[in-house]
């Protein structure tokens, strides 16, 4: 089976970043999959299998953002006794990264080089708008274009009618309705589905994610079985990859997103709130909170209606993790500190 890289996204810029590692034993690849370790990677002649090399596994213990994850462009050595093995990732231009736990780490990577990094939200049950800013700010802060997909079209009578309340939640990002049951609407996400560009799909457990892959490249590839070591039967593993598309392109699916602290970046979540950026900019003090600030633009526009209630605090809550988060990485939160900031969002969120 051959691949057409350059369908995949290799392109000039990826070719010069590989050239330090370009020699007779080594080749281009681009992760596909990391299941323990070990990476699906597809190269010119077809998919491999590859474990970590040396250089790369003393990176990643130093920092696990150094661990290839699927869309990474790597440069992989093919061993006479056909082994495979990762020598180096090359730079990423876009990548998805979750803040982790650890106070010493860099955030986990999800996803690199996404083109398009989509919000999948379904239709039904209804979209949740807190979630979809959530992942916006995530999809910002990875530098790839956002978009929204609304899936699951075919269970609404007026699928139309909720995508306008959900353009309220995103401003300026566009926003696709789609069915991966009955194939309306795939079409729209042709711009984003072509050769040499990747879309991904971040999104809940539920949302219709590999649903939406199959449709898109046409058969199911979304889902393997798995021969439990023990013998003890086959169990099913759902995986996320990504899978190249048929008339060139490739999808990129995540693990369903849980909501926690998902932040790395102050800018992703001011692009994601538009609005209130915009507003920020017209308060009377430069480093307004928009709290209970005299001449508070934002404060003055939900007061008038222009803006929603609901942003403003979704805006806070954001805020307040990403502050958090900073602060967990730089060490300086005790473990009664985090208790304490728990305790408080349980109460707001208890608050009528
Ligand atoms: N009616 C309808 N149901 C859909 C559609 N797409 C997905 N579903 C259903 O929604 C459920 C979840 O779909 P998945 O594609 O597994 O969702 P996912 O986002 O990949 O979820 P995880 O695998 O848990 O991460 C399944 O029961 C699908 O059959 C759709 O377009 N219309
Ligand atoms: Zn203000």
């Amino acid at each position: 089976m051959r691949v057409d890289l350059s369908s995949l996204g290799w392109d000039d810029g990826f070719k010069a970043e590989y050239s330090p590692f370009d020699r007779p034993d080594q080749l281009p690849a681009r992760v596909a999959r990391v299941d323990r370790g070990v990476c699906s990677v597809l190269t010119a002649h077809g998919p491999v299998r590859a474990s970590l090399g040396g250089e790369v596994l003393h990176r990643a213990a130093a920092d696990p953002a150094a661990f290839p994850c699927a869309g990474d462009w790597v440069a992989v050595r093919e061993w006479p006794d056909d082994r495979a093995t990762i020598e180096a990732v090359l730079a990423r231009r876009t990548a998805v990264v979750r803040a982790t736990v650890s106070k010493d780490s860099g955030g986990q990577v999800l996803a690199a080089n996404l083109d398009t990094a989509a919000v999948v939200e379904p239709l039904d049950p209804d979209p949740d708008l807190g979630r979809i800013e959530r992942l916006l700010a995530l999809a910002y802060a990875c530098g790839a274009s956002p978009l929204i997909i609304l899936t699951k079209a075919d269970l609404l009578a007026d699928p139309a009618s909720v995508a306008e309340s959900v353009a309220m939640a995103a401003p300026g990002v566009p926003i696709v309705t789609l069915s991966a049951r009955t194939g309306a609407g795939l079409d729209l996400l042709r711009p984003h589905v072509r050769p040499g560009r990747t879309l991904g799909l971040l999104g809940p457990s539920g949302a219709g994610k590999s649903s939406l892959v199959n449709a898109i490249v046409g058969t199911t590839v979304m889902w393997t079985q798995e021969q439990r070591a023990d013998g003890r039967g086959r169990h099913t593993t759902t995986f996320r990859a990504l899978v190249p598309v048929p008339g060139g392109g490739a999808v990129l699916d995540t693990p369903g997103l849980r909501q926690v602290g998902m932040f790395t970046s102050e800018a992703g979540l001011d692009d994601a709130f538009d609005d209130i950026r915009a507003l920020a900019e017209l308060c009377r003090f430069k480093r307004c909170a928009h709290d209970h600030e005299p001449g508070c633009a934002v404060l003055d526009a939900v007061a008038s209606g222009e803006l929603a209630p609901r942003r403003l605090a979704s805006w806070r809550k954001l805020k307040r993790e990403l502050t958090f988060a900073t602060r967990r990485r730089e060490a300086r939160v005790t473990k009664s500190e985090i208790y304490r900031h728990r305790r408080a969002e349980q109460r707001r969120r208890a608050r009528p």
